[in-house]
């Protein structure tokens, strides 16, 4: 492989990127140019809030050829239009062969949520001492336990009797949580997401694991729940607040992850009519909050 370097004042980024794709680059990424620089430039809003700006003042996009050919001769088709103007060929280079797999991989070591309840990719043994283990391997859908708001979500559940409890993860990614109920005794769950990809990762993984559970869209969650839990983030996590509630049976727990230390009063205060919510853990400043519902408690 052979990698093009351009570096592209903001405006010409997604032409330049354009031309790389009908040059039949076989990838394209977009890295700020200024990185570890007093210059680097942060690019992400507030959780569901849109980026500031949806590239850098100075972008540094890396294009991949299969030959030295290839590239050359797209640096010299590139340089000769003439939304060129402001950029300029950084280099082109040979890329080093890696395994590429056998790097991924490294990156992604088994997770203990407690001594006894461990995530492990498929590619790892089991630590000794795991009881039980969810086996998962990284997917594209959100979830592999390496985030502290699942971690949080399933400690929680390794800590709380499941046993032949009706659960439901609202906003499952890939099933991590509702898999991690059904090995602490959960009967009958429901997982749902509004992303397509993140339902049949759901139905994958928890084929994966021996768990029987229903996985879909939201709308397959139905009637009440002895426990429901709910990684999102704040802002959806407040729009779904009558939603979730009246999906809690009475004695039931709501479960709410994805939520900033600094989000905690604004959370519990939308909550409040319908389940009164406490911070149950923190982690590198995400908390979890956790309420029960009263008997007769409203729910929408
Ligand atoms: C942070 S991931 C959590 C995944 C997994 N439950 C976990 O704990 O690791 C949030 C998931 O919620 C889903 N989601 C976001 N908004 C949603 C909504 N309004 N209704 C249902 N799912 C939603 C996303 O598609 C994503 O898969």
């Amino acid at each position: 492989m052979f990698e093009l370097r351009l570096i592209c004042p903001e405006e010409r980024v997604e032409a330049i990127c354009d031309a790389l794709d009908a040059l039949d680059a076989l990838s394209i990424s977009v890295e700020d140019a200024d990185a570890d620089t007093d210059a680097e430039q942060a690019l992400f809003g507030e959780p569901g809030m849109p980026p500031p700006a949806s590239s850098w003042e100075r972008s540094c996009v890396v294009a991949l050829f299969g030959s030295e050919g290839a590239a050359q001769e797209a640096a010299t088709l590139l340089v000769a239009q003439d939304f060129f103007e402001g950029c300029l060929i950084e280099s082109v280079s040979a890329v080093p062969d890696e395994d590429w797999v056998r790097l991924t991989q490294s990156q992604f070591a088994p997770v203990e949520i407690t001594p006894e309840f461990w995530i492990v990719p498929t590619w790892h043994e089991p630590p000794a001492g795991a009881q039980r283990v969810i086996r998962l391997d990284p997917g594209l859908a959100f979830g592999t336990g390496t985030h502290p708001t699942t971690r949080m979500c399933l400690r929680w559940v390794a800590r709380h009797s499941m046993a032949g409890e009706r659960v439901l993860d609202y906003g499952c990614g890939s099933g991590i949580l509702a898999i991690g109920a059904a090995l602490h005794g959960a009967d009958k769950i429901d997982a749902v997401d509004i992303d397509e990809a993140a339902v049949t990762s759901t139905a994958l993984n928890a084929e994966a694991n021996g768990v029987t559970l229903a996985a879909g869209l939201p709308d397959k969650a139905q009637g009440e729940y002895g426990v429901v839990l709910a990684n999102i983030l704040a802002t959806p996590l407040k729009v779904l607040a009558p939603l979730l509630c009246s999906h809690v049976a009475d004695g039931g727990s709501l479960v709410l992850a994805g939520v900033l230390e600094r989000q905690t009063a604004e959370l519990q205060a939308t909550y409040e009519p319908f389940i009164d919510l406490q911070v149950a853990d923190t982690q590198e400043g995400w908390v979890l909050l956790v309420g029960k519902k009263k008997s007769g408690a409203s729910s929408r």
